[in-house]
């Protein structure tokens, strides 16, 4: 397996901080690669090493900190956006203030509307990101979301990103095409997609679309 090295996606940490980012970044990587194994099984695909590479080739662990705020409610912790990687893998503090859209209602009556991610004590998130939304062809949908903050509380959140290196291609798998008869997405460059990305203020989840075939 040919991830970023530790020191690579540590970049941004602090000498004192490293060992337990290390520690982090082993188990969740550990953890998002039996995720995403899970996950392309149930598309039809068996995940070798050649493709967690390609799909997880890239990782990041960041560390947000979100200050306290006297007027929440006229600031934006994180304004509302998906992940454009394959998964992230969320360690939040108890303090909260994530929220997720719900985009299929199923039987939760719920689309549309924002709800809460509440911190569970040694739970982490896992949220699925544009790539896994590509490479399924739609079946998979990544996660808009968004932060808020508090009068009250400080907050702290790390994440650990995983998704491809901007030479990667990425594109619906033949087995989800196949399974759906279509393609939704063409493929593209994941430099490309990123680059539009960072191109454009972060708003929504309309990234997905730069990949997204349109009808002549
Ligand atoms: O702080 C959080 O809970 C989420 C942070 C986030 O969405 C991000 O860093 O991409
Ligand atoms: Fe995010």
């Amino acid at each position: 397996m040919i991830y970023t090295s530790d020191d690579d996606a540590l970049k941004h940490w602090p000498d004192q901080c490293k060992g337990v980012a290390l520690k982090y970044l082993h188990a969740s990587t550990k953890i998002a690669k039996t995720i995403l194994e899970v996950l392309m099984k149930g598309l039809g695909v068996t995940m070798d090493t050649s493709m967690a590479d390609a799909y997880m080739g890239l990782r990041l662990v960041n560390m947000n900190f979100y200050p306290t705020c006297p007027a929440p409610e006229l600031t934006i912790g994180a304004t509302r956006h998906s992940d454009i990687g394959t998964l992230t893998v969320l360690l939040q503090d108890g303090v909260g203030g994530l929220s997720i859209k719900v985009e299929d209602n199923g039987n939760t009556g719920k689309k549309g509307e924002w709800i809460e991610i509440p911190p569970i004590d040694g739970a982490l998130v896992i949220n699925i990101g544009d790539t896994l939304q590509i490479l399924s062809n739609g079946r998979y949908k990544s996660a808009e979301h968004r932060v808020r903050t508090t009068s009250t509380h400080s907050r702290v959140s790390i994440p650990l990103f995983l998704g491809p290196r901007p030479e990667v291609k990425i594109g619906p798998l033949p087995e989800a095409v196949d399974k759906d008869g279509g393609t939704e997405y063409k493929e593209c460059l994941f430099g490309e997609y990123k680059n539009n990305f960072y191109g454009e203020f972060h708003y929504g989840k309309k990234y997905p679309d730069f990949a997204k075939i349109t009808q002549p």
